[in-house]
């Protein structure tokens, strides 16, 4: 009844009210007395400020022992956990005392603007403000806010790089305000890590963060875990983070030995051609055998029939994967060869995903394609989505250029609601009107042509282009138009800092992928700003976007990274009706377009097509966010569960007292013959193990259910439904079944002072783990997953997800 009133109120609420940004009055209020404080506070010595913030400190948490004191008193139960905040006073002492700190820790007065923000923030919302507004400052005083009113803080990053640079950049004025500064990247070892989320506020990678805690899942000993109970989380880019990478599961995986390249796969599908042996969706998601590739295949593996129960399940399925790796998966597009390895590009950032990697069969695949040595293979032992992820945490805010156009989605998913804070100075940027094209060739004519023009003037261009492979080659037609210019991309972004410290000097063209998620700050003039005034002059930077992308979000983000404080600079976006986003989305409507003898779209409809198609895009990116949350909220529901059983196991003597329940006797005896601790350690070792061991069980079942499931919703049930229907039961028992398990191993097993040997038992834990993203539905949607079925079931062949091991051999 409850989910029926909450689904009714959140229909109402998505159609009579429109997401508004949070009244800012309040928090310009008290940073107006603030303002006040200012002189007072400009006087006092460093040691009288981290004074101050520790007075601020000792208040809040006193007023919390009041409070519950006085709750106990009434005999009131808590009803859920309040969270401990500043009176109006204490925040706008707070505030004079942050921006004092700020000021003489890092050389920056907060403007009036972003202590508001920082109000903003410390009340729970997500905080629009503009580029180059300086979110990194607002940010890092709310985590120090929080951290004053006893909160455990994690700010996070869309990168290794940003969490670092924000956490050397900070950490003065938070210590300044007594509060600690830890971060984390993925070269930080376990005990760096610790140490790191040890302080008050620790700064990570969104990813870093998640693989932490999928990590922390396999400890065996209390003291190896390193992320603490989740309490306050402020995330930077916050819609990219919430929204477009929300659906993308952070997977953590074991060894299981060495893998096997399917060699023998990789030269028959090599010898196939698109359009005769196979085909490619228009979305480029998933590929099909043709007759004739189908009887291809079975020639070249010596006349087998692929469709026989014999081959269905197994060489079909290589022959998927192979194909799925030879067709869909394009180097320096999906991956790039370095150092003798396969590595990913992480679509969403065109950046490099290190040590990351496509679940097993496709990776071996995509290695023997590039005849790279195979890496080990493994068993999924974990997972959980960026959504899921996020949502453990009791208080949720972050910043973002781009608040409002995600806002549907970040009060739908996270409810969490906007503070618009306006620009400290206004932004002058002209944003020109779309140059549409029919053929990508004469777009890039004139995406060169724009370049060159805006070089000769001297003005710094930055291009955004959708991939590594556009990059390449539109610097290939700059230096054909002899325009020298910079690429960065997944290929050098170790370099990333350097190139984008001068992205803004004099005649610099610098060509980017995927720049809209990068929050690196473009100054102009160059690193020192020298030539700023020079620059200024010219009219500032020019941003150009070559191709539309799939929201008008990241259009702006990659927009703002022109105009920043007030400066000059302008944008514009190229887009031909060969484009992705048209082919995908609009296809039927771009073969009326009409052009001129350039190429150029003429017709007064042109536009309304790529608005139309990008409107498309974002309906459909919802949908996949809508669809993959509805399927991973249960998961998540059921693997906190497990959690809250195995935080029991590994912090308390609960598997002893089980195992004493179940086999009496046994326990007793060893206990005599051991000693007390030594029983418990092997019983933990012991329950630990037989849950994991179940719970990745359940999580490879639960896959291969919703893989099925697509199949019966033709038959019209409801496959969420469906779903739920088999998914809930199959939870129901694993708690019992693992102790159950578990008391079998501690009655047979080898128990000595040593302790228990697992590996002897049968019982072996991974050796080594590592960790992989699966991109938004790599194989393609319900629906398409659905016609697969179907094309397989008359006699065409499908690309069968790979995605785990246990599946691809079914
Ligand atoms: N109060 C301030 N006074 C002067 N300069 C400031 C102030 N706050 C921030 N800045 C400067 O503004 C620049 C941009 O800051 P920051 O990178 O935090 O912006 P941002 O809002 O995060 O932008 P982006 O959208 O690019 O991530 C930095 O060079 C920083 O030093």
């Amino acid at each position: 009844m409850t989910g029926f009133v909450d689904g009714l109120r959140d229909r109402l609420r998505r159609l009579f009210q429109r997401h508004g940004s949070v009244d800012l009055k309040p928090f310009r209020r008290i940073v107006a007395t603030a303002g006040g404080d200012a002189d007072a506070v400009a006087g006092w010595s460093d040691t009288r400020l981290t004074e101050a913030a520790d007075g601020l400190r000792t208040a809040v948490r006193e007023a919390v022992e009041q409070q519950e004191a006085g709750r106990a008193k009434g005999g009131k139960k808590r009803k859920g956990a309040t969270h401990p905040e500043f009176t109006d006073a204490q925040a706008s002492e707070f505030c004079a005392i942050g921006r004092e700190a700020a000021d003489r820790a890092l050389g920056l007065r907060p403007f009036d603007v972003q202590l508001v923000g920082t109000l903003a923030l410390l009340s729970g919302h997500v905080v629009e403000m503009s580029t180059g507004e300086g979110k990194t400052l607002a940010g890092a005083l709310a985590a120090a806010g929080y951290a004053l009113q006893g909160r455990r803080v994690h700010v996070l990053s869309v990168n290794d790089y940003l969490a670092r640079r924000d956490a050397e950049w900070m950490a003065p004025a938070c210590r300044l305000l007594g509060v600690t500064v830890g971060w984390v990247n993925e070269g930080s070892t376990p005990e760096e890590r610790r140490a790191a989320y040890e302080a008050d506020i620790t700064y990570a990678a969104v990813s870093e963060l998640g693989f932490d805690v999928l990590r922390d899942r396999l400890c065996t000993e209390a003291d190896d875990v390193v992320v603490r109970a989740p309490d306050v989380v402020i995330v930077d880019e916050a819609d990219s983070v919430l929204v477009d990478e929300a659906k993308v599961p952070l997977v953590l995986a074991g060894a299981r030995g060495a893998g096997v390249a399917d060699q023998e796969m990789t030269k028959v599908v090599r010898r196939l051609r698109l359009g005769r042996h196979y085909e490619v969706d228009q979305d480029e998601r998933n590929v099909f055998l043709t007759d004739a590739g189908t009887a291809e295949v079975e020639r070249a593996l010596g006349g087998v029939d692929l469709y026989s129960e014999e081959h269905v399940g197994s060489t079909l399925t290589r022959v998927n994967i192979a194909l799925h790796a030879h067709a869909l998966l394009h180097r320096d597009v999906d991956y790039i060869v370095r150092d003798g390895r396969v590595q990913l590009i992480n679509a969403s950032r065109g950046r490099v995903a290190l040590l990351q990697r496509w679940p097993d069969g496709l990776q071996a695949a995509v290695e023997a394609k590039e005849g790279l040595a195979v890496s080990e293979s493994g068993d999924v032992l974990d997972e959980i989505t960026v959504q899921a992820l996020i949502s453990r945490y009791p208080t949720l805010c972050g910043m973002t250029g781009t608040a409002m156009p995600a806002a549907e989605q970040l009060y739908e998913f996270y409810r969490a609601s906007i503070a618009v804070i306006p620009p400290n100075e206004p932004c002058i940027r002209v944003d020109r009107p779309d140059q549409l094209f029919q053929t990508r060739q004469a777009k890039e004519s004139a995406i060169v042509a724009e370049i060159s023009a805006r070089h000769a003037e001297g003005r710094p261009v930055l291009v955004g282009t959708q991939d590594v492979a556009e990059s390449e080659r539109l610097a290939a037609l700059l230096a054909e138009a002899e325009v020298p210019c910079v690429v960065l991309n997944a290929k050098n972004d170790a370099e990333e800092a350097a190139i984008i410290a001068d992205a803004g000097a004099h005649e610099r063209v610098t060509v980017s992928t995927q720049m809209a998620g990068r929050g690196t700050d473009i100054k102009l003039g160059g690193r020192d700003g020298e030539g700023r005034d020079r620059i200024v002059e010219l009219g500032g930077l020019c941003v150009v976007g070559t191709a539309r992308h799939p929201s008008r979000r990241l259009d702006q983000q990659l927009r703002g990274r022109a105009g920043r404080q007030g400066d000059p600079g302008d944008s514009v976006f190229f887009a031909s009706a060969e484009d992705d986003l048209i082919g995908q989305h609009a296809p039927e409507a771009a073969e009326r377009l009409a052009s001129d003898e350039d190429g150029r779209l003429t017709g007064r409809d042109a536009q309304q097509v790529f608005d139309h198609a990008q409107r498309v895009a974002e309906g459909v990116g919802l949908e996949i966010h809508r669809n993959t949350w509805r399927y991973t909220s249960l998961v998540s529901h059921q693997r906190g569960l497990v959690s809250e059983r195995r935080d029991e196991l590994l912090r308390t003597d609960l598997a002893s007292q089980q195992a004493a329940e179940r086999h009496p006797e046994r326990h007793a005896d060893l206990v005599e013959e051991i000693g007390e601790d030594a029983v418990e350690h092997a019983a933990r070792l012991i329950a630990l193990y037989h849950l994991d061991d179940r719970w990745a069980d359940h999580l490879a079942y639960l896959a291969d259910l919703r893989e099925s499931i697509h199949l019966r919703s033709l038959a019209r049930e409801n496959p969420l439904d469906e779903f739920h229907r088999a998914a809930i039961p199959a939870f129901r028992e694993i708690l019992t079944e693992a102790a159950d398990k578990a008391a079998e191993t501690f009655e047979t097993a080898t128990i000595t002072s040593d302790g228990v040997d697992l590996d002897a038992e049968g019982l072996r834990r991974p050796s080594a783990t590592w960790t992989y993203l699966i991109n938004d539905n790599p194989f393609g949607s319900e629906a398409d997953r659905a016609m697969r079925g179907v094309r397989a079931m008359i006699g065409g062949s499908t690309t069968k997800s790979p995605r785990r091991k246990k599946q691809a051999t079914d």
